[in-house]
């Protein structure tokens, strides 16, 4: 059972023991993220990885076609797609995640609140090449467990993390990526002071992605100077897509 939880994520956490599984069998290998991300940072370009997300708690709404929005951010160089499937805030779906999966050949995330081993089989059989662990909602053997069973399948997750609570029990399951999400999943606040903190105490054998909030190509600058290795960017990329080339190359 995961930590004790309330309010909206205890829904979706709720939500999320009951999903169904889906029998598929996959036909493509797993992409790796962290050697990709070593080879854009060689070649001076900004390991971005995109999001497609529909809704979010905090208010955010852009519709728009998953296939159109992930040949794009692939044209426009971005490294992976994170694909939200959370269906019952975030109106996301496997349906999505599988389209979008075989249409482009870059490396797709599951992006949704995994509690059971179940999800990752999923993930796996729809095309994912990675999917993302949230510490906040986890028991550290939980985490610990779930990212051996990511591994099985030759993926590396995504670690999320919120705080120094989060960041040690990342660190002490040797998680090799790790993201720090500059907003609060109870508040929904975003406080990027606090995230560049914890950046900072993150030691540099450990992939290190910046998630949440980020509008500009001035501000990937800076947090690239500040020893982040990569950016997960959803809501200013559904709302203007062109913005990839630039947030790339920046
Ligand atoms: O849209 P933004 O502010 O660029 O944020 C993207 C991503 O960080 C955010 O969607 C997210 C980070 N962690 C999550 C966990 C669950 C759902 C969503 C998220």
């Amino acid at each position: 059972m995961p930590r004790y939880l309330d309010g909206w994520l205890k829904r979706v956490v709720d939500n999320a023991l009951k999903r169904p599984y889906v029998s598929k069998s996959r036909e493509k290998p797993v992409l790796q993220i962290i050697p990709r991300i070593e080879e854009y940072k060689k070649n001076e370009l900004n390991p971005i990885i995109a999001e497609f997300k529909r809704r979010s708690p905090s208010g955010f709404s852009e519709d728009r076609d998953p296939i159109t929005y992930s040949k794009q951010m692939e044209k426009g160089g971005a490294l992976a797609l994170s694909v939200i499937t959370e269906d019952s805030v975030f109106q996301g779906s496997y349906t999505f995640l599988e389209k979008i999966s075989t249409s482009v050949n870059i490396p797709v995330l599951m992006k949704d609140f995994v509690v059971t081993e179940r999800q990752i089989d999923v993930a796996y059989n729809l095309g994912a090449d990675t999917v993302l662990l949230i510490t906040r909602i986890l028991t550290e053997r939980e985490l610990s467990s779930l990212v051996e069973y990511s591994r099985s399948y030759g993926m590396e997750p995504l670690v999320e993390v919120h705080d120094e609570n989060d960041l040690a029990i990342a660190l002490r399951i040797g998680a090799k990526l790790v993201g720090i999400n500059s907003r609060d999943l109870v508040t929904l606040e975003v406080n990027k002071e606090k995230a560049l903190k914890l950046l900072e105490r993150i030691p540099s054998n450990v992939t290190k992605v910046m998630e949440s909030g980020i509008e500009s190509g001035e501000e990937i600058r800076y947090l690239r100077e500040k020893g982040a290795d990569a950016f997960l960017i959803g809501s200013s990329l559904m709302k203007e897509p062109d913005k990839i080339k630039d947030f790339v190359r920046s």
